[in-house]
């Protein structure tokens, strides 16, 4: 994954600017293709709208192209997630749980069912809709942390809260110092551990205040210790600020930790084994 999952990197994906409303405790962004509504609440499962769920996602199908080759990776998935809640959803290398989160985060767009978040469709949402429902209701961690090499970890923090219009020196601050980083402010991405580069991403997509994170094998490229501990913190920070996490993970054990499991198998979710 590369930084373009962040939608202001990558050059096809240029978040649009529009005005805002206030959704409960967050601010969402309505969409000229399907607005978000006021009111409703953050927590009680409720999505920016009040009705349903903050995620839902039905009949969800995907076929991917390499070359001459269609695979066809979801054939049909549905699942749900309430505000504040976390979910982990495992399955085989290769089953598309990567590709389920990109769909979740409008990185691309599904050839038959929906995806709907925070009271949008994202499917039915233009490219800029969708960057801009991404910047300002989705935190995203991966596994290669994806930091901007050119910030400092200050800088880093404070990324993608600028972008979605969050920024707050305080809060980043308080982050910081729950994180263990106070001490690594002015340092650059490749001065810091994997797991010290971990807990600046996870940062980051917190400090922007988003209703979901997507966290795609968060701990996958730490030792087991560094990995429990990232882990920790981010369910931890993640429960404290009433934000939704969908988290994909090849281990019972950490799926474990979550509200909820899910698995993907043959293109479809099932109870996780
Ligand atoms: N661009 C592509 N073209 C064709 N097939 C692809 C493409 N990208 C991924 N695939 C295939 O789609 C399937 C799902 O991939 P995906 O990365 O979503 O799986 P995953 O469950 O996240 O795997 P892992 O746990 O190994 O990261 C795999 O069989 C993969 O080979």
């Amino acid at each position: 994954m590369s930084p373009s999952a962040f939608g202001v990197i990558h050059p096809r994906r240029t978040p649009a600017g529009g005005d805002r409303i206030r959704t409960g405790t967050r601010t969402v962004q309505p969409s000229s293709s399907d607005g978000a509504k006021s009111g409703g609440a953050s927590s009680g499962g409720a999505n920016s709208d009040g009705k349903g769920p903050l995620l839902a996602v039905r009949g969800l199908e995907k076929t991917l192209t390499g070359g001459d080759e269609r695979v066809p990776v979801l054939r049909g998935v549905d699942l749900t997630l309430e505000a504040g809640h976390s979910l982990a959803l495992t399955g085989e290398s290769g089953s598309g749980k990567s590709t389920l989160l990109h769909l979740v985060a409008g990185l691309d767009v599904a050839d038959a069912g929906q995806v709907r978040l925070a009271g949008q469709d994202v499917g039915a949402l233009s490219d800029a809709g969708r960057a801009r429902l991404r910047r300002e209701a989705v935190g995203l961690v991966f596994q290669q942390f994806n930091l901007i090499p050119s910030l400092t970890v200050a800088g880093n923090l404070g990324f993608q809260a600028r972008l979605a219009g969050r920024f707050d020196a305080d809060a980043v601050a308080a982050l910081a110092a729950r994180l263990g980083l106070e001490g690594l402010m002015n340092r650059y991405p490749e001065q810091l551990s994997g797991g010290q580069q971990q807990r600046v991403a996870i940062g980051r997509a917190l400090a922007a205040r988003p209703a979901l994170v997507l966290a795609d094998e968060p701990t996958g490229n730490l030792d087991e210790a560094t990995g429990d501990a990232v882990l920790d913190l981010m369910l931890e920070l993640v429960r404290d600020a009433g934000v939704a996490l969908l988290m994909v993970t090849h281990s019972p054990r950490l799926a474990a930790r979550c509200d909820a499991r899910l698995h993907l198998r043959a293109g479809r979710t099932t109870e996780a084994p």
